[in-house]
């Protein structure tokens, strides 16, 4: 997969402003047609006419549901909406104090059902009890997956988990192609969403970074090897950044891609500017999170060793060798 696929295409976000406008001039249903026509398009310029991996895949959905949804709800009426969304709370600042409080990476817990690299992780799956078991597991912020179709989540479990009361900031999961999705996540209750540097060309980033400032929101910035961290290391406001150690194209994980991205002058580089990074993926043991923390991280995002077990809550005591709730 060209690691920037979306890079020069015109979904491209040009400035804030041609997000927030309407395109008044143009049909919905034209518009509708058109997207499909681009991803038809794009899928065109493969052979055969089928993604080259999941994430292309996924991607090549996303484009098309979020066409239909943003038909749905525009955004003008999203921006109403805004006026009754509930506050924004603090993830960043949520994560340092976890930090410093247990000494160790401050967690933020996945709600996760299922995922195209390991299917069903739990049948029994409630989101807000979850969400609960984790937070007085001592988790300093949740990740709520809302992707229907690979990762059996929504944003009905996001909305749900924050109106049930839980305190900790919620990352909205999400595969983002699209402004409007930032301004959504935000009303349905979010509190920092997920930036995917091998779907999004830098100026993209750039702006939504900036959207979701001016919404209050977290952007957690994910990059998979050096180039992708050179981008963003570049890109100015980038406050959180994810090395994802698992590669989206073909599944494979390996948590010392984290320490490789962490090691001489990007770790420098990165303390420099002050920036959390977070570990990301395959991380099932007190080894493991003593690893990542080792190469520099000072939060993780954890989710199938947790969320599998019958009590997720303990299940964080047992990641962590200790109980980090107190
Ligand atoms: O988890 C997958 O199979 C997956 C496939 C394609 C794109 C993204 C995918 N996962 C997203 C994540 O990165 C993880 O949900 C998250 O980092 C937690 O990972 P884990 O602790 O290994 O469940």
């Amino acid at each position: 997969m060209n690691p920037n696929p979306r890079a020069g295409n015109r979904f491209s976000v040009t400035s804030i402003e041609a997000q927030q406008a309407e395109f008044p001039t143009v049909n919905k249903e034209d518009e509708l047609k058109a997207k499909e026509f681009e991803v038809m398009m794009l899928q065109e310029e493969n052979e055969g006419n089928t993604p080259r991996n999941i994430l292309e895949e996924i991607v090549w959905n996303k484009d098309v549901e979020v066409a239909k949804m943003r038909e749905r709800k525009p955004l003008s009426s999203l921006k109403k909406s805004l006026e009754n969304a509930p506050p924004t709370r603090d993830f960043l600042g949520a994560l340092r104090e976890a930090n410093r409080r247990t000494g160790f990476p401050g967690l933020i817990a996945e709600v996760k059902k299922a995922s195209p690299s390991r299917g069903i992780l739990r049948e029994d799956f409630d989101p807000v009890e979850i969400a609960k078991a984790y937070e007085k597991g001592g988790a300093a912020c949740l990740s709520v997956l809302t992707d229907e179709k690979y990762f059996k989540g929504s944003f009905e479990n996001l909305e749900a988990i924050r109106n049930a009361g839980v305190k900790c900031p919620l990352l909205c999961k999400e595969f983002v192609v699209e402004a409007w999705q930032i301004f959504y996540a935000r009303v349905k209750g979010a509190d920092a969403i997920l930036l995917i540097a091998a779907v999004l060309p830098d100026l993209d980033i750039k702006y939504m970074t900036k959207i979701c400032k001016m919404l209050g929101l977290t952007a957690l910035v994910e990059v998979h090897d050096e180039r992708e961290m050179d981008r963003v290391l570049a890109i100015e406001g980038v406050e959180l950044i994810g090395i994802n150690n698992r590669n989206l194209e073909t599944f494979e994980v390996d948590i010392s891609n984290t320490k490789r991205l962490l090691e001489g002058e990007r770790g420098q580089l990165i303390r420099q500017k002050d920036i959390i990074v977070v570990g990301e993926s395959g991380l099932f043991t007190p080894d493991d999170i003593a690893y990542v923390q080792e190469a520099g991280v000072k939060a993780v995002l954890v989710g199938e060793s947790i969320v599998k077990q019958s009590d997720p809550g303990k299940g964080i005591s047992g990641l962590f060798g200790k109980d980090i709730s107190l």
